[in-house]
């Protein structure tokens, strides 16, 4: 047990896929997962662990933003183990030519800070995803016929933007879409040897204001879940 993590030693495999949402993690583990068993229910952030095609996977909620995904995180590789770690979030698309419920692998993750920042100091660390991870999702997205874009991400810290040139600036800069966790979870790979990727699915648009419900993001997220097991095991 961790501070935050309730599983026994053991309980957590070496490949982690990690949604914000923890009743993602809970309809995931049990649409995807042979034999799923809760191992964390501390905080109500929800973990599972079971099989998927005979391979030992975890499913675990990471919470909202960047703060939280680092305690998980941090807990999941350097006290349990972690190697993999797949984010399956869900984001804002910022390009026209992303629409919704489209798949985006983020390639890399810009921020305007992470939780890092404290180490990195003047470096402007360039998060970005393990490249055998990426490619196999590129593939695994291409063999399910899914819409899939790969390409830059901007991880920020609020939801409620308060500063639309911010976005706006990373739409001109070509960055796909805007969720809150991703360039800390690469950055927490980078430092501890893991390999770490975001496949993220299209929830809302930034430009033309469309948006799904609140239970199609907790539960309606197929193709993303296919994808980061399939990258995972490539
Ligand atoms: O759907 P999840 O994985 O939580 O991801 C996105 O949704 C949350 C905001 O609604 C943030 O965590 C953002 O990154
Ligand atoms: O962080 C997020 C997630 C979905 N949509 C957004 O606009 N931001």
């Amino acid at each position: 047990m961790t501070v935050h993590i309730g599983a026994e030693p053991g309980q957590i495999a070496e490949t982690v896929l990690m949604p914000g949402d923890p009743l993602r993690a809970e309809w995931a583990a049990h649409e995807f997962l042979e034999n799923p068993v809760c191992v964390n229910r501390v905080r109500g952030m929800l973990g599972f662990t079971g099989t998927w095609k005979g391979n030992p996977v975890t499913i675990h909620g990471s919470g909202m933003g960047m703060p939280s995904l680092s305690i998980y995180a941090n807990e999941l590789i350097q006290e349990y183990g972690a190697k993999t770690l797949i984010r399956i979030g869900s984001c804002g698309a910022m390009q026209s030519h992303v629409n919704i419920r489209d798949v985006i692998l983020a390639m890399t993750a810009s921020s305007i800070s992470t939780p890092s920042v404290g180490i990195f100091k003047e470096l402007n660390f360039a998060p970005c995803a393990n490249y055998q991870l990426l490619t196999a999702a590129e593939t695994a997205a291409r063999k399910l016929d899914a819409a899939c874009h790969v390409g830059g991400i901007y991880s920020a810290d609020v939801f409620y933007d308060e500063r639309p040139d911010l976005n706006e600036m990373m739409t001109r800069h070509g960055i796909l879409g805007v969720e809150m966790e991703a360039a800390e979870l690469y950055n927490l790979a980078a430092r501890h040897g893991a390999r770490a990727l975001a496949v993220l699915t299209v929830s809302d648009h930034l430009l033309t204001h469309e948006a799904l419900p609140a239970e199609d993001r907790q539960s309606s997220f197929g193709d993303m879940v296919q994808i980061a097991l399939e990258a995972a095991f490539a």
